[in-house]
């Protein structure tokens, strides 16, 4: 047996799952979190769906996959023996990584270069890399970018219009994130609809807690939400997306707010959280639904914002043949989906009611037999993607 361990690092935890590399069945995953911190936790699920948990201090990452390995051996699974590859999140390649690549002592300096460009990501990303080089040194190691699919945007959507000098000189432009979860769905919809990636024009909708749109033309992206960081574009759980730049201008001259503070206020009490005391879209849900103006608000906000980006991509892909919806909010919200969606029957855009609300989990359709554009909800997988990326770079 051959596996890939897919290692999601953030900068007090990180994700895993070990993935059997030809049967791509999840052998374990887990969440190792609160790193750092007095009491920190594991979680661990087995291959039969068992969970176990743990409290405990873990001090880094290091000592973060350390209670993994232990995990894995209470589980009587023998990680080392059959690891072939290790694949890592990371956040942002910058313009200088377009395709999964091997993680070499060069690679490591230049993920560490690009952390300007994402200074939440990239360092926890990082510490995630040299902890699991230290308990997998036998191994590859790849780095599979969130920026990768996104290289292929025309200068024209990734170009903010700001001084070309300067912008070239900070490499401020637009790079997208989410890009291994589009990726997956434009072709894991291509795949259901029976028709080449290559034939189609597609929209797909990334709404989990960070949330990005795409506009995918023959399974290459030529335009997405997100831009320089993953703080452009949609309204998310926490982070306002767009915004006119002259609101942190007014907000440190008039409010005394510092640099850094517009930065906590932006990405992390803003979005549905600052609109309606609430991050999580069930809750706002749940509260709109009990009449709470503020969340009732917060989903107009949303909805609006998330339209508008339908119409731009309506218009840049000239047609639309399909529109994915996926991650947290994207597959299970039926409210969402078909206000995003309303109204839009002129434009061939027409949403089943029954399918829409169906209790299926896969890929499937929820627009009519009518609907010129098919319209899909389809479960990402970023996980099994970075798996497959890592395993076609090592060549396994
Ligand atoms: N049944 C549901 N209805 C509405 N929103 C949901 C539902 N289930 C999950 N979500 C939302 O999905 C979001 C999390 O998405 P997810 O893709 O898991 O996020 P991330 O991976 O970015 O943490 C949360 O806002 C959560 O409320
Ligand atoms: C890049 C990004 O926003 O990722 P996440 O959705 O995991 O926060
Ligand atoms: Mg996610």
């Amino acid at each position: 047996m051959s596996a890939v361990l897919v290692v999601n690092s953030g900068s007090s935890s990180f994700k895993y799952q070990l993935i059997d590399a030809e049967s791509e069945v999840t052998l374990a995953s887990g969440l190792v979190e609160r790193i750092g911190e007095p009491t920190g936790g594991a979680t661990h699920t087995d291959a039969a769906g068992e969970r176990t948990s743990l409290e405990l201090e873990i001090v880094d990452h290091t000592a973060g996959f350390a209670v993994m390995l232990e995990a894995f051996a209470a589980s009587g699974v023998d990680v080392v023996a059959d690891l072939v590859a290790v694949g890592h999140r990371v956040v942002q390649g910058g313009a200088r990584f377009f395709e999964p690549t091997i993680i070499t002592d060069l690679v490591r300096i230049n993920i560490d270069e690009l952390s300007g460009l994402a200074p939440l990501h990239n360092p926890a990303n990082l510490a995630g890399i040299i902890a699991a080089q230290k308990a997998f040194p036998d191994v590859s190691h790849v780095a599979v970018f969130d920026t990768a699919f996104h290289q292929t945007m025309p200068p024209a959507s990734y170009t903010y219009a700001i001084d070309a000098a300067l912008a070239e000189k900070y490499r401020v432009r637009r790079y997208g994130f989410h890009g291994t979860s589009h990726r997956f769905v434009a072709h894991a919809a291509a795949e259901f609809v029976g028709r080449p990636v290559e034939d189609l024009r597609q929209i797909v909708l990334h709404l989990g807690n960070g949330a990005s749109m795409c506009a995918v033309d023959g399974g290459r992206s030529i335009d997405t939400s997100m831009g320089m960081t993953p703080l452009e574009g949609l309204v998310m759980g926490t982070r306002s997306g767009d915004i006119d730049p002259a609101v942190l201008l007014y907000l440190q001259r008039r409010a005394g707010l510092s640099a850094d503070e517009v930065d906590t206020l932006l990405n992390k009490r803003s979005g549905l959280l600052g609109l309606s005391g609430r991050g999580d879209m069930r809750d706002v849900q749940t509260a709109a639904d009990a009449g709470d103006e503020a969340a009732k608000l917060a989903l107009d906000v949303y909805v609006h914002r998330a339209r508008s980006y339908i119409g731009a991509y309506l218009v840049e892909l000239r047609g639309v043949d399909v529109i994915s919806f996926t991650a947290g909010v994207g597959e299970n919200s039926p409210l969402l989906r078909s206000r995003i969606l309303a109204g839009l029957e002129s434009f061939g855009i027409e949403i089943d009611p029954v399918l829409n609300t169906s209790p299926d989990r896969g890929a499937r359709v929820i627009s009519t037999e009518n609907s010129r554009v098919t319209v899909l909800v389809v479960p990402t997988n970023e996980e099994l993607e970075i798996a497959r990326q890592t395993l076609a770079v090592v060549g396994g």
